[in-house]
Parts: structure tokens; sequence; C-alpha cells
């Protein structure tokens, strides 16, 4: 089946008809414990293991019948254009801190023999400073001795491609990033959008040159008409806002935007990590966000202005009067237990990822919570989660929905 739209997304649950992904590599291999926590990782993964949990998981997307992409094969595409394929290095540069002539030289050289593929792959992965000889000495920052071991930072990161930039009606939030360490991430997909034959003319709610940070781990469509967008460690009230202007006063069916302020720490970073939508009618929580949780609804004001409510009923009351619906399933991670609840958070076990509705993929590690959801009658396919889990990402984080059936 072909679609019109490259990008078509309503809901959070209905049919995932394609998605992109990025399956871990070398990057995963340069990280080092100096570097860890400003790489975003707590511990570092075993590659081969990574790759063959990722594996695992695109296998049972393609067999729900999703059309599974790779970032890296579609920059491929993109970057077998000389020009862009400049354009992509200098702003990769720049954007990575290479700061001065002598290495941005031998850096044009080092990538000039490589296949768009590798180019691509080696951006990722990062350039340690062996790696580049010959740098002929041009200013003082080409000469000093600097024990730093990278030219170009690793993105370790970028397997969670949930983040960078986000789905929402036919267009996407071209994300800024929180931390610097993932802003590159974004260029990908700006070069994406602007350049794969596949998604010209996709609308902008949000672009990366704006001041405050939004990622997508915060931003969830729950209906045509809903959206809700985490305010979090990772994401500004002031970007929410601006989302929400530019959807109300777009063609989109966008009516209501729910801003969930969520607790501002690494375990709940974005609001995915602790609330995802299973079925019509259910949800997956973390009870530690439950109580309290302040919960705004921005809607159309007059003159192109929005309005804000704050909402002072329970979040059960709010989802059913905002999604029409007479009961909802709040499923409690961990069921309930706050030492098992606590664990599966963690690694986690609230970041499902629907592939249709009542049938979500989850880590298989959390078997407290895959329980509670079957218990709930939601259908739950589970991959091993050794490694992946250690980048602090589940299912929802590793994935970006670009088309679902709407419901
Ligand atoms: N949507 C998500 O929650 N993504 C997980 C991102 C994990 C990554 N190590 C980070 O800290 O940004």
């Amino acid at each position: 089946m072909t679609y019109k739209k490259s990008v078509s997304i309503y809901n959070e649950i209905g049919h995932l008809r394609s998605v992109l992904v990025h399956s871990p590599g070398k990057e995963i291999e340069n990280i080092v414990p100096d570097y860890l926590r400003r790489l975003l990782f707590d511990e570092i993964a075993y590659l081969k293991q990574a790759r063959k949990e990722h594996l695992q998981f695109v296998n049972l997307l393609k067999n729900e019948g999703v059309e599974v992409l790779y970032l890296t094969e579609l920059m491929e595409e993109i970057l077998q254009e000389n020009e862009i394929r400049n354009d992509f290095l200098e702003d990769f540069m720049e954007e990575g801190r290479v700061g001065t002539e002598g290495i941005k030289e031998a850096m044009r050289e080092f990538f000039s023999t490589m296949s768009p593929l590798d180019m691509v792959r080696k951006c990722i992965a990062g350039v340690r400073t062996e790696e580049l000889s010959h740098i002929k000495a041009k200013s003082l920052g080409d000469m000093v001795r600097n024990p730093y071991p990278f030219y170009l930072d690793p993105i370790p990161n970028l397997y969670f491609q949930r983040d960078p930039f986000a789905s929402i009606g036919e267009g996407i939030t071209l994300n800024v990033m929180h931390s610097e360490t993932r802003n590159r991430e974004t260029l990908f997909a700006k070069y994406l959008f602007d350049h794969h034959p596949r998604f010209q003319n996709v609308p902008r709610w949000y672009n990366r040159d704006k001041s405050h940070p939004i990622e997508g781990g915060d931003q969830l469509v729950l209906s045509e008409k809903v959206a809700a967008i985490g305010i979090s460690e990772r994401t500004n009230p002031i970007a929410i806002e601006k989302v929400a202007r530019n959807l109300f006063y777009s063609d989109e069916p966008f009516e209501i935007v729910l801003a969930f302020d969520i607790p501002k720490t690494r375990a709940y970073m974005h609001l995915d990590t602790v609330f995802t939508m299973v079925d019509y009618d259910k949800f997956t929580i973390y009870p530690g966000i439950e109580a309290p949780l302040d919960v705004y609804s921005i809607v159309k004001g007059k003159n192109k202005s929005l309005h804000i409510s704050y909402e002072a009923d329970k979040l059960s009351s709010i989802l059913k009067k905002y999604l029409n619906l007479p009961a909802v399933d709040l499923i409690r991670c961990g069921d309930g237990d706050p030492i098992a609840a606590g664990r599966e958070q963690w690694s986690d076990g609230s970041n499902t990822l629907a592939v249709s509705p009542g049938k979500v993929i989850c880590y298989d590690r959390n078997y407290v919570t895959n329980e509670a959801l079957r218990q709930h009658g939601v259908e739950v396919l589970e991959f091993e989660s050794y490694e992946l889990s250690r980048g602090r990402g589940g299912p929802r984080c590793m994935s970006m929905p670009l088309i679902r059936e709407k419901i």
C-alpha cells in the first residue's frame, strides 16, 4: 500500500505503517567512562549484543507489516549528490565544534575517499585524534596539545530516533535538543527533510533555529484533536506554546495541547518514560508521577492567541474529558508495587511502542509491567533488553513513526 503523504501521524496506537530507526553502531564503542554522563549514558553497552537486540526489535516491527526505514540508508541516498555532501560535512564540522582550519582540512581529506554510507557511519561514530594524520598546523589551535581523544564526538544516542524530530499530523517539529551532545542528531533530520525526495514539503511546527528545547520523547499524539507534551528536563513551556500555535493555525485538526508538568530528573527525562498510550482507552503510567501531576490545557484564543487553563481534575478525568471516553484504564508500571515500579521504570517499563490498538512492543526485562499489561488485555511483544536499555530509552524512544493508520 502506498501513501500520499510521507508523514501522517494522528494517534499513538493506530496500525503502524512506517517507522524510522537507527541501529547502534561504532559510536557505542566510543563511549568511555570519563565522558559517560556528558554523552547521556549511565553504563557502557556491549555493541554486539545491542545490535542483536535492535535486530529483534526491527524483526518484530516487520512481522507486524511495518515498513522500517534506516536513517543511515536515507542519508546515504541524500549524500550521493556532491554539493549536499559537502554542505553536510561543513555543517557537521561546524556544529561538532571542529574549530581550526588545519583540522577541518584534514577532516575533508579524511572523508573524501569514503562512500556516502561510510561517511554517514563515521560521522555518527566520531573521529578519534589518531585517525587524522598530516594536519598542517595553520593556527595556534592546530599546534597546542589537547588530551581530548576526539576531533568529532560520537553520537551514541542516535538510536533513540524518537527525540531529534517528532511527527505530528502531516508535519514535524524539528527539535532543539536540551544538551549539546544530542544537537547534531537534528542535523540529520534537517538534511532528511530538506533534501530527501520522499520527504518534500513536510511542514514544520518547530525548527532547530529556535532557542528553547523540545525533544520528541515529550511529544505524544493522543488523537486527531489532542496532542500531549511534557514540560520536562528536556522540553521548555515556551517551545510547547510555539508548537501549539503553529498547529492550531494550520490546516491540521488539532484543537488541544495538554502540557504535563513532570519532574525534572534524569530517570523521567521525557514524558514517554513515564506515560504511553497502549489502546483506545488504556495507558501505561509510572505511579511516581501520578499525583500530584499538574496538567495545563492549551486551546485557540482570540486573534491568534492561546488560551491556557490549569486542569484541576485527576489525570484519568482529564483524559476521559479530552479523548471523549466513558472510562480510561491506567496500567501502572511495576503493577503498582513501588520497588518494581522504580526498577522497571528505570529500564523503560512504561516506554511502550504500540503497533496497533492494544498491541505493544516492550523490553522483556520489565516482566512485572508486561504481565500487568497482559492482565489488562494488552498483547505484549517482547525482545531482549540487556544492552539497549543501558542508554535509558525503550521501544518508543527507539522509533520515530512516520505513518500510522487513522483510527
Ligand atoms: N524518548 C526517550 O525517552 N528517549 C531516551 C533518550 C535516552 C538518552 N540517553 C538521553 O538521555 O537523551
